[in-house]
């Protein structure tokens, strides 16, 4: 598989036509992000694992209780492969071409169009880890091992620095004093900002006050304060 022939991405699948061939335990792991984001799911196969079922049950997804045949891709954007029949699954990865609907291919990965990492979150952070295929077991370690040694107070840090970033976009036009202000506040400077400032909604006005009339000040004080951050 070539190592540089895949594009790490975040797909927002809300709405999103997703068509499942097969609905075993495969079908069902990889299905169930997609389903939490809001994305609209049918599936083609003459059995269900029970949490699938109990999807159809609640009207979650569309079953249909049969085998694939050629046509059951014609609505699809995202199908997802998993019969673990490989005649079956080359047939519809075949359908899929012809579409040009994007393949998820549960028994191999590289015949696909998209794989899924391992994930952890925190909050907004994501992390995503993948082995291409080598060993979905490390990955999805990895991927807990990295999320366990992170500090805690990041989902905190990333919920200030989306207002922040906001704002500065808001108040400060495109060009070099916007770029070096959003490139200061880096997490240390967030950090420093929610300590000195507190972080409600008096603390952001204040911002908002800041950036509008003097953001090169702004600038200065963050490169000053204790943490050093923003020198960098
Ligand atoms: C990361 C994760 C995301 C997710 O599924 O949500 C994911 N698989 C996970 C777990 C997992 N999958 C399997 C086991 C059993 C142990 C083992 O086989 O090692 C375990 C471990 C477990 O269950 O603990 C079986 C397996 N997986 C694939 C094959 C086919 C093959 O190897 O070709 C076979 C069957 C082999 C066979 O029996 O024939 C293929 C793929 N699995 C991928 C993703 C893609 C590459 C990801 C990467 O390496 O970067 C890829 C290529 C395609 C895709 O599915 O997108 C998720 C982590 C769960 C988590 O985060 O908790
Ligand atoms: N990517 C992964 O993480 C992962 C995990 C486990 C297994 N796998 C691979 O994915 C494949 C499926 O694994 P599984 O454990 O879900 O297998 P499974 O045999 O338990 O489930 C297969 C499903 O496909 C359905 N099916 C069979 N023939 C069909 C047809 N002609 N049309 C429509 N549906 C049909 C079955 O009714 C069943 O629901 C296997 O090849 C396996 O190697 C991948």
């Amino acid at each position: 598989m070539m190592e540089n022939g895949w594009v790490p991405v975040l797909l927002r699948l809300n709405g999103k036509r997703v068509v499942a061939i097969g609905g075993g335990p495969a079908a069902e792991r990889k299905l169930a992000p997609l389903l939490e984001a809001g994305a609209s799911v049918g599936i083609v196969s003459p059995k269900l694992t029970p949490g699938l079922r109990q999807a159809a049950d609640e009207g979650r997804l569309d079953w249909q209780e049969r085998r694939y045949r050629h046509g059951d891709l014609a609505q699809a954007e995202l199908a997802v492969i998993a019969t673990g029949v490989p005649s079956v699954d080359e047939a519809a990865r075949l359908e899929a071409a012809e579409r040009g609907a994007w393949v998820l291919d549960a028994a191999a990965g590289e015949c696909g169009d998209l794989m899924l990492p391992a994930v952890a979150r925190k909050g907004r952070l994501t992390l995503a880890v993948s082995t291409l295929g080598a060993s979905p077991g490390v990955a999805a370690r990895l991927a807990r091992e990295l999320a366990d040694g992170l500090a805690g107070d990041w989902p905190e840090v990333l919920n200030a620095l989306a207002r922040i970033r906001d704002i500065v976009k808001r108040n400060v036009p495109a060009g070099d004093t916007r770029r070096r202000l959003l490139r200061a506040f880096d997490a240390d400077a967030a950090r420093w900002w929610l300590r000195t400032y507190g972080g409600d909604d008096a603390s952001f006005a204040r911002l908002e006050h800041e950036t509008r009339t003097d953001p090169e000040r702004l600038i200065a004080a963050i490169q000053d304060n204790p943490d050093g951050s923003g020198q960098r």
